[in-house]
């Protein structure tokens, strides 16, 4: 049994950035992905269209939903305003450990709250637990059949408000058509496509922006 792909990319991060500094650690994880093993992060070229959405909302609260390696939860924290908080949830343990680590390579680890579990187990309780009014934005990259049901959710628990930005990541490839076909044709949605690349590659992909009118 040898090591897992996100244990390698942590690897490289340890080995090619430098401690605190989060472009470093960005750097070192495209490199990993470009040059030794594809893996499914949001990547260079949706990550600056990514960039650019968290800038323009600067939120004061953020809500990842599936971690994975941290990768796109390091682009995110490192463009918060002071006092944003994000909270990733991730619900595999193994992934949960590498992304702490790399969080924290970044030297963002109290921007940023991995916790673990089933996002749909999770939503109805962040409120509760992490003091949570509502989010300011929202980045969807987990299980595609799971990004309609959770933001369902998300407007059950009341934990979207009147200019809340969401961002879903692959909504072309792999796809995620029931999800777009809702926010494009409801009337509590304002919907932006962004046109991209899957990340690492020259196949289509893009990012759908939308921001919830209540
Ligand atoms: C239970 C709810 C729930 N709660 C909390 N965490 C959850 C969760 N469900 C899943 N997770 C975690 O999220 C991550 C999964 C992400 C899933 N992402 C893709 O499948 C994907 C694929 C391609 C691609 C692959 C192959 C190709 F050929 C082309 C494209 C590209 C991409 O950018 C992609 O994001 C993992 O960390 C899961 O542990
Ligand atoms: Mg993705």
């Amino acid at each position: 049994t040898g090591t897992t792909r996100p244990q390698r990319l942590l690897r490289a991060v340890q080995e090619r950035a430098t401690r605190g500094d989060s472009e470093s650690v960005i750097a070192a994880i495209d490199h990993f992905c470009r040059h030794q093993e594809w893996a499914m992060n949001v990547g260079d070229e949706k990550g600056f269209i990514l960039d650019s959405v968290v800038s323009e909302v600067s939120p004061q609260t953020a809500l990842e939903l599936g971690t994975y390696c941290g990768y796109s939860t390091v682009r995110i924290a490192r463009l918060l305003p002071p006092g944003g908080h994000l909270i990733t949830l991730e619900f595999n343990p193994n992934y949960a450990a590498v992304a702490r680590q790399v969080i924290a390579w970044a030297g963002l680890e109290d921007m940023v709250q991995v916790v673990e579990g089933a996002s749909g187990d999770w939503i109805p309780h962040l409120r509760e637990h992490f003091g949570i009014e509502s989010f300011d934005f929202v980045f969807l990259d987990h299980w595609k059949e799971l990004y309609l049901p959770d933001i369902k959710l998300l407007e059950e628990c009341g934990l979207l408000r009147k200019g809340t930005v969401l961002l879903a990541d692959n909504v072309i490839c792999p796809g995620t058509p029931d999800y777009l076909e809702y926010v494009r044709k409801s009337q509590s949605y304002e919907s932006h496509y962004f046109g991209s690349h899957l990340e690492y590659t020259r196949a289509e992909d893009g990012l759908e922006k939308s921001v919830y009118l209540g």
